[in-house]
Order: structure tokens, then C-alpha cells, then sequence
């Protein structure tokens, strides 16, 4: 079982991750993670604030010599803008004549709509909405990133699944249906300005972004997450909370701003006949198949050894420059919700972050099934699961 958690605030000095779980041998190096989060901070609509700050990777403990020694892994994301919030995000006393100086410190009593801020701050007591929305920021993802780098190197090590993400629809342009990236496509789809595996869907994309952002807006839209080699039997069918579909919507649905979560084609299932909504079952050289994808890899809440699919649907940004219609909790009177330099929109980013939610999912998936302390071990026990299958 592996198990994991993130703290640290949007403005505070670092980020920190820990992971719980993850057996000996695996190899992961400092600059593997720094990689990966640079790729969650591309994306053509994203803010000034990505342009300006760099994460910092320090990799605590549960390594020695780029192999994992079976303990906690813990890792911190540096902030390089930690020097302006010192002050305003110290987390021991800072004397008020300091902090009554501070123009960054101001009190923020206007909740913006779409975010945590209103909800956040009635719910914990606060008078202002600065200590909800350092937390509710998506800046916490990059910690999820960090963690995600090495349930994929797990995976790939012990399993040889491999996963791929990639935007599907921003706003209302969306890709053709049938488009599935492989492995080999990764580097293609990171290079493209909105992570899109189609040209032209991708060009009229950033139309769109820019489009938004004239008319001071702001955009959402659906990623998508393929894993390649998944074996069949992760999950179960036992329980509904061992069910692999349920604990990847889960883990999807905890990442901001997403409001909706489907398995292969779910949507489009409901609306058509039963005979034309399943995968059919045939024996080909290869050994059993599905001969077609419309289950996204999961019956019974346990993969089918087909391509795991998932999508999720992100919310446009919340932070509207038209600024929408608040109060101010002070007074009670009508106002206009701040509008500071932030994303027109972030789905490419949630694409990264998605593909390291469903590795965490998967490794954990992968430790429950088939055990072992250490990748030789699980290795070894993954393969002769597979030895033994009678139908494969
Ligand atoms: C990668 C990523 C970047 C985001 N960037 C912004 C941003 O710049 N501005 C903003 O208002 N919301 C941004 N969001 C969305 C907010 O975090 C989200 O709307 C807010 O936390 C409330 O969402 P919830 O209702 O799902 O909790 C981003 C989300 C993600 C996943
Ligand atoms: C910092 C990151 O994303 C931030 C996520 C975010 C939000 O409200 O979620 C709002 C923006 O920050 P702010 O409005 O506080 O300047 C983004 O820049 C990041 O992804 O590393």
C-alpha cells in the first residue's frame, strides 16, 4: 500500500511531499522530477507568474544514490519568490508595525467566485480570505507532480506501464474522437503550445486562448490520460472502494478546478444501446482481446489488461479579468472580485498533474496486487502472476 501527502502553502518557502510505501530499488534522480515539473508549468495561456518563479527540487530522505531504499520518500518544492512573502507568510509572529507596512499583506475581504475563498473562510473562522486561498491554490499540484515522477518510474520498472497525457477539447474546440497517444508520442505532445496530439485541433486551440484572453476571460476544458501495459487484475470488483475506477475519479477529482471525471467513453455510453456500448471478447495470437477501447480499461472496477482511459473536465480559470460580482465580508456591500495577473487558462498543466495522479493510483494499485520490498521483488512477482494467468 502506498500512501501520500502534500503541505505547504502558494506563497510559503517550499512545498513538501511525502511518500509512503514505495519499495527499495527504484530509480529516480533530482533532475527526473525538476523535468517533470517543468513540463506542468508549459502550456500557451498560462500566467506571468510562471514565467517569473522556479520550483526548486531537494529530495530529502528515501533515496541513496538515485535508488529508493524502501523508506518514506520526502520531497520539497523550493518557492525562489519565498524573499517578497518572508513576511506575509511567516509561520512564526511577525510584529504588526512589520506587517502594517506591507502592501502584500492587505487584508483580502472580497471573495472571488469559483474559488475556495468565500466557503473556505466561513468555514475556518477567518476574517479575510488569504489563508484559504495559499492552500487552495494550484501551486500545491506541483508537490503532486513530484510524487507522481516516482510512482511512474515505479510502474515502468517493475510493470513496464507507461503513461501518456494529452488535452482533448479547450472551450468548445475539440480534438477527433478515436486519437490515442502512445509512449512514443510524449515528447511530440509536449512540444506542442497546448499539449494537443492534433495539429490542427492545437492551432485552432490557441485561437481560442487568445481570443479569451482579448475579451479579458477565461478557459477550461478536458485532458486525458492513457496507461500502455497495464496488467489485467489492479483493483477489485469486491468492494466499491477497491474499485480501481473509483479510486482513479477520486484522485482526479482532487485536483483543482476539476469538476468531472469519466472512464473511456462513459458519456457517450449512456446514450447509445448495449450492443454498440461494449468491448466483445475474442481470442486472437496475442490472447484474449477486447476488439474494441469503449470501456477505457476497466470491468469490474479491475483493468482488463486494455488501455486505461481516463478524462477530466477542468473548470475555465476562476479568476475572471471581466471581474464578477462579490461582496466584501467587512460590510456586506456589493463589490468586484480582485483580477491579478493569473492563467487564462490551465489545462495543459492539469493534463501533467492528472498523469501523476492516475501513476500514484496505479503504483499503489501495483503494491496492493503484487507486493514485494523491493523492484527485483515485485518484478518477479508481476511476471509469474502473468506466467499464470489461464486466459490472458
Ligand atoms: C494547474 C492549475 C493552475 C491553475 N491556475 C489558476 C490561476 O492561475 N488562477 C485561478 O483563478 N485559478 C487557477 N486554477 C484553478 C483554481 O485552483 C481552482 O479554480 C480553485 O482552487 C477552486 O477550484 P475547486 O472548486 O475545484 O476547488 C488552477 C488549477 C490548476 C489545476
Ligand atoms: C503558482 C501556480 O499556479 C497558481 C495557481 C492559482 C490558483 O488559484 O490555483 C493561481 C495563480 O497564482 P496567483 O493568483 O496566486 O498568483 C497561479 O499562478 C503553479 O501552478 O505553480
Amino acid at each position: 500500500m502506498l500512501r501520500w501527502l502534500t503541505a505547504g502553502e502558494s506563497h510559503g518557502r517550499a512545498l513538501v511531499a511525502v511518500l509512503e510505501g514505495l519499495p527499495a530499488g527504484v530509480r529516480v534522480t533530482t533532475e527526473d522530477i525538476q523535468l517533470q515539473l517543468a513540463r506542468r508549468r508549459l502550456g500557451y495561456g498560462r500566467g506571468a507568474r510562471m514565467a517569473f518563479e522556479k520550483d526548486q527540487v531537494t529530495v530529502i530522505g528515501g533515496f541513496r544514490h538515485g535508488l529508493s531504499i524502501g523508506s518514506p520518500v520526502a520531497i520539497e518544492v523550493g518557492n525562489t519568490e519565498w524573499p517578497k512573502w518572508e513576511q506575509v507568510m511567516a509561520t512564526d509572529p511577525v510584529s504588526p508595525e512589520i506587517l502594517e507596512g506591507l502592501a502584500r499583506n492587505a487584508p483580502l475581504t472580497q471573495p472571488r467566485p469559483g474559488h475556495a475563498d468565500l466557503a473556505g473562510l466561513q468555514k475556518y473562522g477567518f476574517d479575510e480570505v488569504r489563508p484559504v486561498l495559499e492552500r487552495a491554490s494550484a501551486r500545491e499540484t506541483a508537490a503532486r507532480v513530484a510524487l507522481g515522477t516516482v510512482a511512474q518510474a515505479f510502474l515502468r520498472q517493475t510493470t513496464g506501464i507507461e503513461i501518456v497525457s494529452h488535452v482533448v477539447q479547450m472551450g468548445s474546440v475539440r480534438v477527433p474522437d478515436g486519437i490515442r497517444p502512445k509512449p512514443a508520442d510524449r515528447d511530440r505532445i509536449d512540444a506542442d503550445p497546448v499539449r494537443c496530439a492534433d495539429p490542427e485541433t492545437s492551432a485552432a486551440i490557441v485561437v481560442e486562448v487568445e481570443a479569451t484572453k482579448k475579451a479579458g476571460d477565461t478557459l477550461g476544458g478536458v485532458v486525458e490520460v492513457l496507461a500502455w501495459s497495464v496488467p489485467p487484475g489492479l483493483g477489485s470488483h469486491v468492494h466499491w472502494d477497491r474499485r480501481l475506477d473509483s479510486r482513479l475519479a477520486a484522485a482526479i477529482m482532487g485536483i483543482q478546478a476539476v469538476k468531472g471525471v469519466e472512464i473511456g467513453d462513459a458519456f457517450h455510453q449512456a446514450s447509445v444501446r448495449g450492443s454498440e456500448a461494449h468491448d466483445e471478447i475474442v481470442n486472437t495470437e496475442e490472447g484474449v482481446r477486447r476488439v474494441t477501447d469503449r470501456a477505457g480499461g476497466t470491468e469490474g472496477g479491475i483493468t482488463t489488461g486494455e488501455v486505461l482511459r481516463v478524462r477530466a473536465a477542468m473548470k475555465p480559470i476562476s479568476t475572471v479579468p471581466k471581474r464578477l460580482r462579490t461582496i466584501d465580508v467587512r460590510t456586506g456591500e456589493a463589490a468586484q472580485a480582485i483580477n491579478q495577473r493569473s492563467d487564462v487558462t490551465a489545462v495543459p498543466a492539469c493534463a501533467v498533474v492528472a498523469e501523476s495522479m492516475v501513476a500514484l493510483v496505479l503504483a499503489d494499485a501495483v503494491t496492493e496486487k503484487f507486493g514485494g520490498d523491493s523492484v527485483a521483488e515485485t518484478t518477479r512477482n508481476v511476471q509469474s502472476y502473468l506466467d499464470t494467468l489461464a486466459v490472458r
